[in-house]
């Protein structure tokens, strides 16, 4: 990786960056949005968004962001979800062709892409269009994802928010469950991640305690396997009266079939809708044990929910924004913005060697015996999430063991 220290020369400053969000949103991904109107206005360059990237850009569907005036920057801060609206149109040889042309109509000299890595796919595919095209366009991919698999980055702005979210729906559906478990005995819950498991494993930051949820990790990159996933749902209830089992929405048997999902999974693009692990997997065991199981879906929510904002994910996500902005100045191109060693300084990874890639969950930081997570996973993650809070009460707490 480069490491390039941002001095920008009195020379030639471009004057126009069209901006797009693609692929989901996430809860931190307008404070991007934020850091690149800022530091745009603070160096005189026009910002124009594309509304539903580039469905908008096809349609003439673009907004000025140059004069937002500082509380309103603010606002966008803080507001989750995609401001500008996004798309995840497949983009085709016909479309390719029309986007530099689009861009140059608009008087772009700079793309910023805010994706994750299917968008960092499409950064680099435009960019080669525009050298094919003959335009001279600075494509950018400004990293975002909750589901954390941008290889090359320690973290990517989006995991840190939507891991907290899940690490605290699974602690307290937990302690929900335990004060029910005299009527329902087993929790399954999905959690999103595509074919990765870094958002289930983050589930792990919710148990302070061998009989506290969840009791139960499963990762996609580990193939499942219902008869020891059965055995495992026994033993854990055998020991602590309830279960809370957490699955990775890509879990997947060994020979690549994913588990219970829909036959209407597979959209004509050939990209694949996840879910129904966790419905699936209820069913096996109310079929299998004498317990009362339930799939839960954490919903949409993880992605998006304000409440659940990691200060340090906010941080992160507003500053390579800002360091995006830095890079197309520099003149960069057809790269991903990466941080540097200190606050003001990027670094960057050719978008041909992180478009479309996967970074999966290393062995070290999940035991695959007891489907749970290490110490080191969880010292890792602490940093994405920031402060936890561990105050709730449980009668174990007072002295009174519960009867299993
Ligand atoms: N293989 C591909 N071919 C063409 N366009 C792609 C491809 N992969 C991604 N894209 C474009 O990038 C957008 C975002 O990718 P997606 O995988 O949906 O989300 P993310 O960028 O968050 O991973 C897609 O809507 C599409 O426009
Ligand atoms: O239903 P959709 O549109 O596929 O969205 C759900 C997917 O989007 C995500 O939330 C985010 O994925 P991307 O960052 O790749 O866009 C995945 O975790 C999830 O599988
Ligand atoms: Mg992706």
């Amino acid at each position: 990786m480069q490491e390039v220290l941002h001095k920008r020369e009195n020379g030639k400053i471009p004057k126009t960056i069209i901006v797009a969000q693609t692929g989901g949103p996430s809860a931190v991904i307008n404070c991007t949005l934020a850091g690149i109107v800022s530091r745009c206005q603070e160096n005189q360059v026009k910002v124009l968004g594309l509304v539903n990237a580039f469905e908008g850009l096809l349609a003439g569907n673009i907004v000025d962001l140059s004069g937002l005036d500082a509380e309103t920057i603010q606002r966008l801060y803080s507001t989750p979800g995609a401001f500008l609206g996004s798309s995840r149109l497949q983009l085709t040889a016909s479309i390719l062709k029309k986007i530099p042309y689009l861009i140059k109509k608009l008087g772009g000299e700079g793309l910023l892409l805010i994706g994750g890595n299917g968008t960092m796919f499409a950064a680099h595919i435009i960019s080669e269009a525009a050298k094919m095209e003959n335009t001279a366009l600075q494509v950018l991919g400004v990293p975002k994802t909750i589901d954390n698999d941008i290889v090359g980055l320690e973290r990517t702005p989006g995991f840190g928010s939507a891991a907290k979210y899940v690490a605290q729906a699974v602690r307290d559906i937990g302690i929900d469950l335990e004060a029910m478990k005299t009527f329902e005995q087993v929790r399954i819950i999905e959690v999103m991640g595509r074919s990765v498991g870094w958002l289930a494993a983050a589930a792990g930051l919710a148990k302070n305690h061998p009989a506290a949820s969840p009791h139960l990790i499963y990762l996609p990159e580990q193939p499942f396997d219902e008869n020891e996933f059965i055995s495992e749902i026994k033993r854990a209830y055998e020991k602590y009266g309830f279960v809370v089992a957490v699955v990775g929405e890509g879990v997947k048997y060994q020979d690549g079939t994913p588990v219970g999902a829909s036959p209407f999974a597979e959209l004509d693009n050939g990209s694949r809708i996840y879910g129904g692990a966790a419905n699936y997997l209820a069913d096996l065991v109310n079929n299998r044990l004498d317990v009362r199981a339930r799939a839960q879906d954490l919903t949409m929510a993880q992605r998006c929910f304000k409440l659940s904002r990691s200060p340090v994910d906010e941080k992160e996500a507003y500053t390579i924004g800002q360091l995006a902005v830095n890079a197309f100045l520099d003149g960069c191109d057809d790269s991903m913005v990466c941080y540097g060693m200190s606050e003001d300084t990027y670094s960057l990874l050719p978008l041909s060697d992180v478009g479309g890639k996967e970074k999966s969950v290393p062995t070290a930081y999940y035991d695959k015996h007891t489907k749970q997570v290490t110490p080191a996973f969880l010292e890792w993650l602490r940093l994405a999430v920031g402060d936890w809070d561990y105050s709730y009460l449980t009668l174990r707490d007072i002295g009174y063991e519960r009867p299993r």
